[in-house]
Order: C-alpha cells, then structure tokens, then sequence
C-alpha cells in the first residue's frame, strides 16, 4: 500500500508574519495521520518553516535546487545545502520552472540525481499544455517527460522518488481535470512504469496538482492511481489546505 502524500507548493508567496500565522492555524485544524505531508515554502523561508515544524510530523521540501554541485554558481542553492536546512522532498521540472525558465529535461535529470545523492525526494512534475491535450499528445508529453529523467538517471535510482502529474492548463486557472482524466493519465503512467520495473510502479506515489480545492479533493483522492496532490493556491490558506489534508487521510483510512 503506497501512503499518501500532499504537498503544499506556496510558490513566490509569504512573509515571516503571515509563515508563522498559516502555521499556528494550520497546526490547529489537521488532523491527518494517516498521510505524509510536506510544505515547501520560498526558499529564504526554509529555516524558519523547518523550527516551525521540527517537533511536528510535517516535513520540509524546496521548491527548486540547483543542477550543479558547490561551487561558483551565483544565487543557486545546492541539494547539499537544501539537505543542510532539513528538506525531504524538492519539486523539480514545475511547469512554471520548464515554461518561464526555460528548464530542460536534461538539467531536471541533473537535479534529479544531486537530490537522491544527498538523499533528498525528488517530486518529479510532469503535464501537458492544453495544446498537447487537444492534440491527443497528453500521454506522450508526460511518458516522454518521465523516461528522459529514468534513460538518464537509471531505474534503480527513481525508486521512492514522487511523480506530480499537473496538467499546465489547469494550474492556477480553476480548470481541475476531472478525476477521470487525471486517474486515466496515472493509470497510464503506472503502466509505463511498469514496462521499466514492476516494483517501481506499484511504489512510485503519484499526485495531481491543478486547482485542487477542498472541494474537489474527495473525488479526486478516491480514484486508485492518485496517491496525493501537489497543492498551489488553496495551500496558501491554512484552512483550506488543511481540509485538504484531512480529506485524504479520512480517505486513507477507508481504503486500509
Ligand atoms: O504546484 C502546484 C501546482 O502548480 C498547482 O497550483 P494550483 O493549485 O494553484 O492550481
């Protein structure tokens, strides 16, 4: 049985005040044992989240890291560093990373391995635009996104690593695919999996980001691929982000 998983991604939002508020509120309102759950703020952020949770079960995730080791990179931050300040988990090739940054599949592949050397989880993100969508190319979009990472890294090092299938046209648009969809494209990715390593396929976690709201969270969470969410908007919010976190651990419990 894989555990599942939430993350909170709060992107380039926050500030020390409103940090410790969302914490103090959110603390007050989960109730989510049954789940691993990780918050990855803006990166000048991490120290003070991570004391803010270390006696919590919360854990602590980046939302980049540099593909280059120590060294004369400026204003980069190693996955030696990112495990210095106590993070878990680091998101890696986010659309808005891959689309505005101009990220490749080949320094995602990079940061990919830094993490797991410094025993980091990466989140592997992955999705179509609403282009690729229209043209029938959403499964060969994200299967290729995934296996330029595993041709170059090895299967036996993307074990235990996490994939977020987020499709571009509904991140921040209030477009949620619906579970269908979403269940249909980690089916099919689970199945890809498989053909590298059937171990591999039934552990990789795999969540979905994309306006999910507490709303939209049961039906979601209750398809059998979808092990979590990777969580933007609505994870600003202690309130709703806990709603939605409590929606997967109760529906953790009735699939034990
Ligand atoms: O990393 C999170 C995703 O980009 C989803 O963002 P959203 O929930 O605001 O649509």
């Amino acid at each position: 049985m894989r555990r599942p998983i939430i993350i909170a991604n709060w992107k380039m939002n926050g500030s020390r005040e409103k940090n410790t508020s969302f914490l103090e509120h959110f603390l007050t309102a989960v109730n989510a044992e049954t789940c691993d759950i990780v918050i990855c703020p803006p990166l000048p952020y991490l120290s003070q989240i991570q004391q803010s949770i270390e006696i919590t079960a919360i854990n602590l995730g980046s939302q980049n890291v540099c593909q280059y080791p120590e060294g004369a990179y400026t204003g980069e931050t190693s996955a030696t560093m990112l495990a210095d300040l106590g993070c878990q988990y680091c998101l890696i090739g986010h659309s808005e990373r891959r689309l505005i940054f101009n990220e490749s599949d080949k320094s995602i592949a990079d940061k990919f391995l830094l993490l797991k050397k410094n025993n980091i989880t990466p989140v592997l993100c992955v999705g179509e635009t609403l282009q690729q969508r229209e043209n029938n190319e959403t499964e060969q979009v994200v299967l290729s996104q995934i296996d330029s990472v595993i041709h170059s890294v090895g299967i036996n090092n993307f074990i235990d690593s996490v994939i977020a299938y987020e499709p571009v046209w509904s991140i921040g648009t209030g477009l949620t695919a619906t579970p269908e969809q979403a269940q249909s494209v980690h089916l099919a990715i689970r199945n890809h999996l498989k053909t590298h390593n059937s171990q591999t396929a039934s552990g990789t976690r795999i969540v979905y980001g994309g306006s999910v709201k507490p709303e939209n969270a049961a039906d979601l969470f209750s398809q059998p691929d979808i092990d979590g969410g990777l969580i933007g908007g609505a994870s600003l919010k202690a309130e709703s982000f806990a709603e939605i976190c409590n929606v997967l651990s109760s529906n953790a419990e009735v699939m034990h």
